[in-house]
């Protein structure tokens, strides 16, 4: 089995994507995905980079709005990308997620044909996306990380390393062979030097952003480790004004005891 790190997404992989974006796309799906369960059995999250494409989505099929600009939420929108605000919330209705990086990578994964499996993964959710992956991948889990306007970013890479590190444990105690590459080696000296998940958080780009608003509940939220064993699983994709709307499920939870 190949495990590949890759600091920033691209075209082609076919297997077992799991996709990071810890501020904050891939920390509020979980999230809004367990709220949701709270009203219905079989909730969906879609995902657009799009701010037309998620108001006209939400406006045909009667949708709650959820999403940023700039780290705030756009006119009309229900709620913010606040991984904060949203576990808080009661949803109703199922919701359409607009951000900039997160949706972004989706579309780069998703260019040439969506891989067989996309998951979301963040450090809320990171050891049952790392048994998910294991469990699904036939030849390849590539963990990738979104970035921040084309450019690396370190939270993503810390909790990429993160996850990779939980597979290659689950994968030992499974007895399966792992070829691990990409970038691996690099994130995990990124990971040493931040064992504490809320300081890479607090010193990268996007957090420094998020701070300068006033959200520092969403950098302590999303530096969470295992807060749920929700992993949202890429459903289908549908076109919304030339632009893809993701829509994600949640993973149906495996029965056996959990080993990391
Ligand atoms: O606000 C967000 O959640 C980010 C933008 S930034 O990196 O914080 O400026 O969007 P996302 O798609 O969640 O990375």
């Amino acid at each position: 089995m190949q495990l590949t790190l890759d600091l920033l997404p691209r075209t082609g992989a076919q297997d077992v994507v799991l996709l990071v974006d810890v501020l904050r796309a891939t920390t509020c799906a979980p999230i809004v995905l367990d709220v949701r369960t709270r009203s219905t059995p079989d909730p969906r999250l879609h995902v657009t980079a799009s701010l037309q494409a998620a108001r006209t989505y939400a406006a045909a099929n009667d949708l709650l709005l959820a999403g940023e600009r700039d780290g705030l939420p756009p006119q009309g929108f229900h709620l913010s990308a606040s991984p904060a605000q949203l576990r808080a919330a009661t949803l109703e209705r199922d919701t359409v997620f607009t951000s900039e990086n997160g949706p972004r990578a989706l579309d780069v994964l998703t260019e040439t044909g969506a891989p067989r499996t996309l998951l979301l993964g963040s450090f809320q959710n990171a050891p049952a996306a790392a048994r998910a992956a294991l469990d699904l991948a036939t030849s390849e889990i590539r963990v990738v990380c979104a970035g921040v306007r084309g450019e690396e970013a370190t939270e993503d890479i810390v909790c990429a390393a993160l996850i990779t590190d939980l597979i290659e444990r689950e994968a030992r105690v499974r007895a399966v062979p792992l070829n691990v590459g990409g970038s691996a080696h690099l994130a995990r000296t990124l990971l040493r030097a931040y064992p504490d998940p809320q300081e890479a958080l607090a010193q990268s780009r996007s957090g420094q952003t998020l701070m300068r608003l006033g959200l520092h509940e969403d950098l302590a939220v999303a530096s969470l480790i295992g807060q749920t064993p929700t992993v949202p699983v890429l459903a289908h994709i549908t076109r919304q004004h030339e632009h893809a709307v993701h829509t994600f499920t949640a993973l149906a939870r495996p029965t056996e005891t959990p080993t990391v």
